[in-house]
């Protein structure tokens, strides 16, 4: 889908957020960024999401022409909703902003929020919402255009390891039905394991690609519990070991 050659990104105060990133992301993977605070993740995902630019080297995209608006979806660590529009209001916003009305979009906003498992919600405001409910409204947001490309910077990070669990399961059962490609951001070894079809860990700042690891884990309905889990979060572990400095 895009590739990213020599990519180096230093802010004006001279702050170098990373430095000579090579990486490429294949349509329909789940590629996970893991690395240290301050590594540069985050803004590595708004160069993909075309907010910001390189300093240094090129992003290419597959087919010659970066993303339209709509081609990409974007989930932040705060579920950033509308908090005086319903659940439906926030949900229809990007196809509002692309000019759709809601009577014309109805259906696919309804399926999107069924989709998230918030059925008979659509009315609610965020403040009625619990934080996982919230987020589930954000990511529905996201895939309500049907992007080609899904961004998420650390969504779950702020929530219970319950509801935490809940919606990794959740996620990785949408993205094996429909195989959108996701560029998913974390600090947790453990959220990366269970999610990633490829891991690129990432040096503290400024951050560079120190590693890459495949996860040719099988699709189980529970993954948690495959011992297969076990020994890839353990060499994830040591991979991060092996590159981060003393
Ligand atoms: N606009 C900016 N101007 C100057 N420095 C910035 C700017 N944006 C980010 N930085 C700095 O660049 C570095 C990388 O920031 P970024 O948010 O991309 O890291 P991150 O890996 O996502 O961190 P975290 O995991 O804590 O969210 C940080 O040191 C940050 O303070």
């Amino acid at each position: 889908m895009l590739r990213l050659t020599g990519a180096g990104r230093r802010f004006v105060n001279g702050t170098i957020a990373f430095a000579d990133i090579d990486m490429r992301i294949d349509a329909g993977e789940f590629v996970v960024l893991l690395g240290p605070s301050g590594c540069g993740k985050s803004t590595l995902l708004r160069l993909l999401a075309g907010l910001d630019v390189p300093d240094t080297g090129t992003i290419v995209w597959n087919d010659g022409t970066p993303p339209a608006p709509g081609d990409i979806g974007f989930v932040f660590q705060d579920a950033t909703l509308l908090p005086w529009a319903s659940a439906e209001q926030n949900v229809h916003l990007p196809l509002r902003l692309a000019g759709k009305s809601f009577s014309e979009t109805r259906n696919e906003v309804r399926a999107t929020i069924a989709q998230l498992g918030l059925a008979g919600f659509e009315d609610a405001k965020p403040a009625s919402l619990s934080g996982g409910m919230k987020m589930r409204v954000s990511i529905a947001r996201a895939l309500v255009s049907r992007p080609r490309l899904l961004l998420m910077d650390e969504p779950f990070a702020a929530l219970d390891e319950f509801t935490r669990h809940r919606l990794q399961d959740d996620l990785h059962a949408l993205w094996r039905e429909a195989r959108t490609t996701v560029v998913f951001v974390t600090h947790s070894i453990y959220e990366t394991a269970y999610l990633a079809s490829r891991i690129l860990v990432m040096t503290p700042r400024p951050g560079r690609i120190a590693a890459e690891i495949p996860c040719p884990l099988p699709d189980p309905a529970d993954r948690r519990t495959d011992p297969a889990y076990a020994s890839l979060t353990a060499q994830v572990t040591e991979t991060l070991r092996a590159v981060m400095p003393a």
